[in-house]
């Protein structure tokens, strides 16, 4: 398993993230746990900011989908990057925590009336508009509370990138946003450029998740300059914002070969200001929302081994207190992953299991074919890069409660999210009177 941020083999031969033991972390809180490496988390939040903001020329804003709680908003907040926000549910987070609304945007598209409302009265800064019927209804509630909002709208370029099925959200065949070919972007632009209670700050698109090929980004931002221009001719609107948004990829194993956020940053904001310049068009200010690559590396899970099942000639199966109610991704997507043992960090790999959980479902895999020590119960499992789309993709599948997440920093951990109790599992039940006993 390659070792991330302040990952390392300590001492006593174990995993330590944070300077924290991974054993005694399970100790302390319980297994399986959800660990952040909070010197990592920071430090790639700084390489965005300094790669994107300090020339003034683009702004971050995290995306909170990736890995989402009240801490993790407050870490955005001190490291100087905005909150890319797609439900209610992530609006109220960051409101409860008090990131500063105005650097919020709100996606997704399907908002509720209700969502609308919870935004325009939170005072978010930007609404990222999906499609007609929502700059109609956003125009209309907006009226009603006697508001102008500052929108967005999200563009589908159909660009095709690399990247697993599942996780593309760029190309055409798309329920995302106005698409641009078809002509619907530009019919949508004049629309809301026509409500009266929106102001049309921009445009937004994203063309997937996961991707390596760096040009995929500089060609989304000729395609959506272009379109600038266009909306320039036709309209005469100024474009002040446009949001590229996530998608970078990071290495889970050897076969992800990820760029350097730098050099992304370099190939898009010269990629925008040299459209600009071709056009004579003001250069808007470029913004990103990387999620994954902000989160995924930071993260560890670890787990605890129960039963070992060896079917001779078959394979080995390695069931941990954990699985796809955790991390869903390699059920989902397929997703690999890299692992080691704790509590055996210095031994060498003696034989290939594969890892379940303990879900009642056969799908439920972590891990296939993987080399490691020899694997006992009692063993702490470590997987790597788990940070992104884990906590956040969690389920109560089987009524298993969501492990707890800390943040480890400078040999000390602290709680960020409580581990789900029993009680929590049956809070919103009720047993209606004609089923009391
Ligand atoms: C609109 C939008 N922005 C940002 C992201 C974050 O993407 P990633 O985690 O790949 O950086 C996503 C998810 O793919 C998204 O749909
Ligand atoms: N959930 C996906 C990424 C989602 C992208 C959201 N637009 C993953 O785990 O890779």
């Amino acid at each position: 398993m390659k070792l991330h941020g302040t990952a390392a083999i300590n001492e006593r031969g174990n995993l330590a993230i944070g300077g924290c033991d991974a054993t005694d972390l399970i100790k302390e809180f319980g297994s399986p746990l959800y660990v952040m490496d909070e010197a990592q988390l920071r430090e790639n939040c700084r390489k965005y900011h300094q790669a994107f903001s300090a020339s003034g020329a683009g702004e971050v804003l995290f995306a909170s989908k990736a890995f989402m709680n009240m801490a993790m908003c407050r870490l955005v907040e001190q490291e100087g990057l905005g909150l890319d926000v797609v439900s209610g549910g992530e609006l109220y987070t960051a409101r409860r925590a008090g990131f500063p609304m105005e650097k919020v945007y709100f996606h997704g598209n399907n908002k509720t009336p209700a969502e609308l409302r919870q935004a325009i009265e939170y005072g978010v800064g930007h609404i990222v508009v999906d499609n007609l019927y929502e700059a109609d209804l956003l125009n209309a509630i907006a009226g009603e509370m006697d508001a102008r909002v500052r929108v967005l709208l999200r563009i589908t370029p159909g660009i095709d990138c690399h990247t697993h099925e599942f996780v593309r959200t760029g190309q055409i065949d798309s329920k995302f946003g106005f698409t641009l070919p078809t002509g619907q972007a530009l019919a949508g632009v004049k629309a809301v450029l026509e409500r009266g209670n929106l102001i049309y700050d921009g445009l937004h698109c994203h063309i997937g998740s996961q991707i390596f090929e760096l040009e995929s980004f500089s060609y989304a931002a000729e395609v959506m300059m272009t379109f600038i221009d266009e909306i320039r001719r036709e309209t005469g609107a100024q474009t002040a914002i446009l949001n590229l948004g996530g998608g970078f990829g990071i290495r889970y194993t050897e076969a992800d070969t990820p760029g350097d956020v730098a050099e992304y940053a370099r190939i898009v904001l010269s990629a925008v200001a040299l459209e600009a310049e071709k056009r004579s068009l003001p250069t808007p200010k470029v913004l990103v929302e990387p999620g994954r690559s902000i989160v995924a590396t930071a993260g560890t899970t670890l787990y605890t081994v129960g039963s070992v099942k060896e079917i001779i000639g078959v394979r080995k199966y390695v069931a941990v207190d954990g699985g796809m109610t955790d991390n869903p991704r390699p059920a989902l997507y397929g997703s690999r992953y890299e692992s080691m043992l704790a509590n055996k960090a210095t031994q060498e790999a003696e034989e290939v299991v594969s890892v379940t959980g303990k879900c009642c479902e056969s799908g439920d895999m972590l891990l296939w074919d993987v080399s490691l020590p020899k694997v006992e119960s009692g063993d702490i499992l470590a997987v790597s890069c788990t940070g992104a789309y884990n906590y956040t993709m969690s389920m109560n599948y089987n009524r298993i409660g969501r492990p707890a997440v800390v943040f480890a920093r400078d040999g000390k951990a602290a709680v960020v999210v409580e581990r789900e109790s029993l009680d929590d599992l049956i809070r919103n039940d009720r047993i209606p009177p004609y089923l009391q006993r």
